[in-house]
C-alpha cells in the first residue's frame, strides 16, 4: 500500500475556551464570525491534505490565515482540537512525549524565519547541533555538519561565529542544521521571508536544487505567492483557517477556485509559471510530420519559449523526454497565452477604478 509522507485529516485548532464545543458548532454550520463573536479563535478549520514523499508542498496565505498553527500540528508542537495527522503510517496524536521528540529530531526537522543560532558556538557546532542533542559522537557530528554546510555553500566558514555572518548566511546555517539532521521531512515556516529579495531568490534556487539531489519531502509556508509558485509542486491556499484550493501552480493560475484566489494570482507573471505543454495545441497528425520544426521540451517556461522565438522561427514542436512530439506552439497559441495574461491585468485595472 502506498503511504503518503504526511496526511492531515479534518484538522481543527481552536484557541480559547471549550474548543470541542467550537469544533462541533463549526461542524454543524456555524460561521467563523459566529464563533469569533463568542470569543473563540478558530485558527485552523477542517483542513485535509496529503503530502507525497519527495514533494514540495507549499502552504500559502495572508498573515493570520493559520499557516503556522497548521505546520505546528504536523510535528506535534500543537495538539489538534480535532482531526488527525499521520506521518507515514503513524498517527501523531497517539505518540508519547518521547516519541514526539524522536519524531521531531529524526524524521521532521524545522526551519523558522528567525533562526536562533547559538551565539557562542561556531558555525559548524551550530550546524551539527541537532546531532549533539541526539548523542552522536563529535567525529560523526563534525562530518555530517561539514557535509551539510557544504550543501548550502558555506564550506570554509565552519570556525566562524554567527555574529560574523550576514543574514542570508545565518539562514543557510539554519538550513544546514535541518539538513545535517538527515530527516526525510523538512518543515519550513517563512524560512526565507526575512531575507532581501536577491538573497531570497538564491535560497529558493538552492532549495530546489537540494530537493532534486536529496529528494526530501518539504512543507514550505509562505505568504508570498511568487515564492509559492517558484517552489511548490503543489500549493494549498489558506484563508481564515480553511484551505480554499490545493493544486499545482499552473492549476491555481489557470483555474482559481474562487475570487479570493483569483485576486491573489492576478499579479503573477504567467510566463514564469505556465509551461510549453500547458499552452501548446496538441498534435492531431502523425508526430513525424513536425520534424522540420524547432524543438522545445514540455516543461520549458513560457518566458523561455518567448526568448527562443528570437532565434527559432515559429512554429515549435513541444517534445517529451523521449523526443516525441506532444504538441505545437505557433503564433496563435502564444498570442492566446498573452491575451489571457492581459485579461488578468484588465480585470485588475477595472477593479482599481472601482
Ligand atoms: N497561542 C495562540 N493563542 C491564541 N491565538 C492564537 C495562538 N496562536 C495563533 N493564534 C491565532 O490564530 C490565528 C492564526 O495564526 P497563525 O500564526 O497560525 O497564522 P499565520 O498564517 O501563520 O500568520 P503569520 O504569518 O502572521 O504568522 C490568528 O488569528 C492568531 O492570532
Amino acid at each position: 500500500m502506498f503511504v503518503a509522507a504526511i496526511r492531515a485529516e479534518g484538522l481543527y485548532k481552536v484557541f480559547g475556551r471549550r474548543p470541542d464545543d467550537v469544533v462541533r458548532q463549526l461542524d454543524e454550520g456555524a460561521s467563523t464570525e459566529d464563533v469569533v463573536a463568542r470569543g473563540a479563535t478558530p485558527a485552523v478549520i477542517d483542513v485535509s491534505f496529503e503530502v507525497q514523499p519527495g514533494e514540495i508542498f507549499v502552504v500559502m496565505g495572508l498573515s493570520g490565515s493559520g499557516k503556522s498553527t497548521l505546520i505546528r500540528m504536523l510535528n506535534g508542537l500543537l495538539t489538534p482540537s480535532a482531526g488527525h495527522v499521520h506521518v507515514g503510517d503513524r498517527d501523531v496524536s497517539m505518540l508519547g512525549a518521547k516519541e514526539l521528540r524522536q519524531l521531531r529530531s529524526e524524521e521532521m526537522s524545522m526551519v523558522f524565519q528567525h533562526f536562533a543560532l547559538l551565539p557562542h558556538r561556531t558555525v559548524l557546532e551550530n550546524a551539527a547541533y541537532a546531532l549533539k542533542v541526539r548523542g552522536f559522537d563529535k567525529e560523526t557530528r563534525d562530518e555530517k555538519g561539514r557535509d551539510a554546510l557544504n550543501l548550502v555553500g558555506l564550506s570554509g566558514w565552519e570556525d566562524r561565529l554567527p555574529s560574523q555572518l550576514s543574514g542570508g548566511m545565518k539562514q543557510r546555517v539554519g538550513l544546514a542544521r535541518a539538513l545535517a539532521a538527515e530527516t526525510d521531512i523538512m518543515l519550513m515556516d517563512e524560512a526565507f521571508s526575512a531575507l532581501d529579495p536577491l538573497i531570497r531568490r538564491e535560497m529558493q534556487d538552492q532549495l530546489i536544487d537540494l530537493q532534486h539531489r536529496l529528494n526530501k519531502t518539504i512543507v514550505f509556508i509562505t505568504h508570498d505567492l511568487n515564492e509559492a509558485m517558484r517552489l511548490g509542486d503543489r500549493i494549498a491556499v489558506m484563508r481564515a483557517g480553511r484551505i480554499v484550493q490545493i493544486g499545482t501552480p499552473e492549476e491555481i493560475l489557470r483555474e482559481p477556485a474562487d475570487d479570493y484566489v483569483a485576486e491573489f494570482v492576478k499579479d503573477v507573471d504567467r510566463t514564469r509559471v505556465l509551461t510549453a505543454s500547458s499552452v501548446m495545441e496538441p498534435v492531431t497528425e502523425q508526430a513525424g510530420s513536425h520534424d522540420q520544426y524547432g524543438r522545445v521540451s514540455a516543461n520549458t517556461l513560457l518566458s523561455d519559449v518567448f526568448a527562443m522565438t528570437e532565434r527559432n522561427p515559429l512554429p515549435l514542436a513541444v517534445v517529451d523526454g523521449d523526443n516525441r512530439t506532444l504538441g505545437v506552439i505557433n503564433e496563435r497559441t502564444l498570442l492566446h497565452a498573452m491575451v489571457r495574461a492581459d485579461e488578468g491585468q484588465a480585470r485588475e485595472q477595472e477593479a482599481s477604478h472601482g
